[in-house]
């Protein structure tokens, strides 16, 4: 089971290395890694788990965080409307890749915080409002799916771990809370 002790953090080399595709269909060490991964995020979001096993909160995780460099993440996002259960995504993405991204721009209002950042980096993170996706899921089907606002920041933040990217190479240094006018302020 993933604890906190396993995800490294901010100075560890293969948080900047380009992670290696996998083999598809995903070997058998690699669909129980991705369930492992997603295992997390569900403790993660539960109370009493998170208690009992000092974890902090995620949506999304890469295996580069466990030093893994593959291309695997994995999201839970919960659906914060009942009524709306596809607001949410909850999945293990093998390979991802963006295919194609809105103009349009968006960024959590609180900015953003990673499980392998110790530490509260103020700015806003701006990425693309929606983006179009493809993935192998762990039995190797090719899925190519359409994503918005919160679900693409942290897809777009997840796929960013897989490429040495932090979320903080986005923030402008030196105007780290700027927002450039049509940005749309995710809540
Ligand atoms: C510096 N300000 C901030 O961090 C920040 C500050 C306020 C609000 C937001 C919204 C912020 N931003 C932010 N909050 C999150 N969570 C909110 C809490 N939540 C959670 C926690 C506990 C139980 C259940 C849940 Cl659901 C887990 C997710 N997650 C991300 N990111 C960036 S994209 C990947 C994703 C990730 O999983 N990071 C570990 N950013
Ligand atoms: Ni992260």
């Amino acid at each position: 089971m993933i604890t906190m002790d396993d995800i490294i953090r901010e100075g560890h080399p293969t948080l900047r290395a380009v992670a290696k595709e996998v083999p598809i269909p995903p070997t058998a060490e690699d669909v129980e890694l991705g369930k492992e991964m997603l295992q997390f995020l569900k403790n993660s979001q539960d109370p009493e788990k998170a208690e009992e096993l000092q974890l902090r909160g995620g949506v999304g995780l890469a295996a580069p965080q466990l030093d893994v460099s593959k291309r695997i993440i994995a999201v839970h996002v919960p659906s914060v409307d009942p009524e709306k259960p596809e607001s949410g995504i909850s999945t293990v993405m093998y390979n991802p890749k963006v295919l194609s991204h809105s103009v349009q721009e968006a960024c959590l209002g609180e900015g953003e915080g990673c499980l392998s950042v110790d530490r509260e980096v103020p700015g806003y993170v701006v990425r693309a409002a929606r983006i179009t996706v493809s993935y192998f899921d762990a039995e190797g089907e090719k899925h190519k799916i359409r994503l918005k606002n919160y679900n693409a920041i942290v897809v777009q933040h997840e796929i960013d771990h897989i490429n040495g990217i932090m979320f903080y190479d986005h923030i402008d240094e030196k105007n780290p809370l700027q927002l450039k006018d049509g940005v749309l302020v995710i809540e």
